[in-house]
């Protein structure tokens, strides 16, 4: 229970700060979750092809974002995007079309701080450039070859910037194309680039990544749906997933049992302003749209429609089953979306969790950097709900394993009268890595050297007994990644220093030493009441959450 008016009412300016901020739009950070999917024998996904990454696939402008250390790239700012497109530069940086002087200065900028070519020994995470170039692409005005411009980021007629991974991290070359559909982005770079795609709130500015903003009027989901793949790149069979190599053969009717499903008819995009249909966010696996369900007698209501992106199928995708079965799991866990139904093959909705007004969705991630502010009191209680969560996937038999701060989404139920009566709540998404805790899906990963050091990189939340492929996905390895969750609103909410012991305590070494659940809540209850003078008992009644 909220202890004082004066916390309730930070809680509210907090509330109005997330809602009128045009930045808190669903963020997707991106390349942890693309490592989970490497290798990964799984027996679903024909075929696969990795979500494009609009942080580096379509900037225009002068400026390239520089990779780091991981080629941890920005996605660049709405001006840049808006900047004005140069001429078609070859890779040695030589303006081939029009130019400018800040384009001249820009060259000489990057080639000073480009790196000789081949300094380096190749990455082994990084597969040779092929042979010939990409079908499609046009070799620049003065290139031999724009197979030797070896970063050739092809889509669009104007020049890309990309980086180079297997010379220099910040090595950026420009590349001419002329050719909308190849594509010779590889699978790593989803594995290396930020995820973070604001795209709903960007879905006005010219030329940005999967060209969704260039939508224009507001179809039906199948032609919607179109416009999106024709906006896509082409796949690239090096960029499939290691796990879509095998796919079961489903009997559709069978694997549908059970599962609702939507008429497209009944679906509009929702949008925030006209013609500009809110995209929540991408992953890996797909693209999330907020739409609105028109329901016969009961008007209409918002739900976030994840479409996949992983190739074509006779049937309702695996992939999709798979996530869809996980959901139907804990549907009545409060803690986890709801599934709506099944709309195409490839495409599904469920439970909307953010901001109806503003059409905008909160993570942990997000949340951990600025706004709104949020009390300890209810950040423990979002520690609670997540933990309660987790509990309930895995007493329904399955691992989540990706917890992570983008996949927890945070909302306040604005339905109650009295509006300080509201918390913060704990939503937990994305169930399309989600394992069975018994069966084919208990098995070790196999990774190679260059992968596992990916991994220990990228993926924090992953235990190295994973990595090592030393033990499958499970209960203990969810805990684990729960505890660098907590690890990480410990260190960065003042108040909350204390509790780092207690997340530290699920990040041990060894598995068996890692506390259960049961314990974990416990003792994030006695923490609580030492720290802020309330035990969960009373909120658990007030807010109707309960022990596991
Ligand atoms: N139910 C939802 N309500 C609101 N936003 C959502 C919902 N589900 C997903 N999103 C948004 O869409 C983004 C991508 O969704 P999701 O993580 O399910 O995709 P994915 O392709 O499986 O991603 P990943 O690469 O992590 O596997 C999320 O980060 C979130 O911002």
């Amino acid at each position: 229970m909220l202890r004082d008016y004066s916390e309730a009412k930070i809680s509210q300016l907090g509330e109005e700060m997330f809602e009128d901020d045009p930045k808190n739009i669903s963020k997707v950070a991106g390349k942890r979750t693309a490592l989970l999917m490497m290798r990964i024998p799984d027996v679903h996904s024909p075929t696969a092809v990795p979500k494009s990454d609009p942080a580096e696939s379509s900037v225009d402008g002068p400026a390239p974002s520089v990779g780091h250390g991981g080629g941890h790239r920005t996605a660049p700012s709405p001006s840049a995007w808006n900047q004005p497109s140069h001429g078609p530069v070859s890779r040695s940086g030589v303006t081939t079309g029009p130019s400018s002087w800040f384009g001249t200065l820009g060259r000489m900028f990057r080639r000073s701080r480009v790196a000789p070519l081949q300094t380096r020994p190749p990455d082994p995470l990084v597969p040779t450039p092929a042979a010939s170039p990409p079908q499609g692409t046009a070799t620049a005005v003065g290139e031999p070859s724009t197979s030797n411009s070896r970063c050739g980021d092809v889509r669009g007629t104007k020049t890309r910037w990309s980086v180079c991974p297997w010379t220099s991290r910040s090595e950026n070359i420009a590349t001419t194309v002329k050719s909308s559909k190849s594509s010779t982005k590889k699978w790593y770079r989803g594995l290396r680039s930020n995820r973070v795609a604001p795209v709903g709130d960007h879905s006005g500015t010219p030329s940005r990544g999967l060209g969704m903003h260039r939508t224009t009027g507001v179809g039906d989901l199948a032609a919607f749906d179109e416009t999106l793949d024709n906006t896509l790149p082409e796949k690239n069979s090096s960029q499939s997933k290691p796990h879509s190599k095998t796919s079961p053969k489903l009997n559709d009717e069978d694997i549908l049992t059970g599962i609702p499903t939507i008429d497209e008819k009944n679906l509009r995009p929702a949008c925030k302003e006209p013609g500009r249909p809110t995209i929540l966010g991408r992953g890996q696996s797909g693209v999330v749209r907020l739409m609105r369900l028109r329901r016969p007698e009961r008007g209409s209501k918002l739900v976030a429609v994840k479409r996949l992106m992983l190739g074509t199928c006779s049937g309702p995708h695996p992939a999709m089953i798979k996530e869809i079965r996980a959901l139907q799991a804990v549907e009545n866990c409060s803690i986890f979306p709801k599934l709506v139904g099944v709309i195409t093959k490839q495409t599904f909705a469920q439970e909307f969790v953010g901001n109806p007004k503003s059409m905008v969705t909160l993570s942990i991630f997000k949340a951990l950097r600025g706004k709104p502010p949020i009390s300890v009191e209810h950040w423990v209680l979002i520690i609670h709900d997540v933990i309660t969560g987790i509990s309930a996937l895995h007493q329904s038999g399955w691992a989540h394993c990706d917890i992570q701060s983008n996949n927890v989404l945070l909302w306040k139920d604005r339905s109650q009268s009295d509006p300080t009566e509201a918390r913060w709540q704990g939503r937990i998404i994305d169930l399309g890595n989600a394992k069975r805790l018994t069966g084919p899906d208990r098995y070790c990963l196999d990774l190679t050297l260059s992968e596992k050091a990916a991994y220990y990189r990228d993926c924090r939340h992953i235990p190295a007994e994973i990595v090592e492929g030393l033990e499958p996905y499970g209960v203990r390895s969810d805990i684990y990644s729960l505890g660098v969750l907590m690890q990480d609103i410990a260190r960065q909410i003042p108040g909350m220093f204390e509790l780092i012991p207690l997340a530290d305590t699920c990040t041990v070494a060894n598995p068996d030493e890692r506390p259960t659940l049961r314990t974990l809540l416990k003792e994030l209850n006695v923490w609580c009441q030492d720290h802020t003078g309330f035990r969960f008992s009373p909120v658990e009644k007030k807010w109707n959450v309960a022990y596991v």
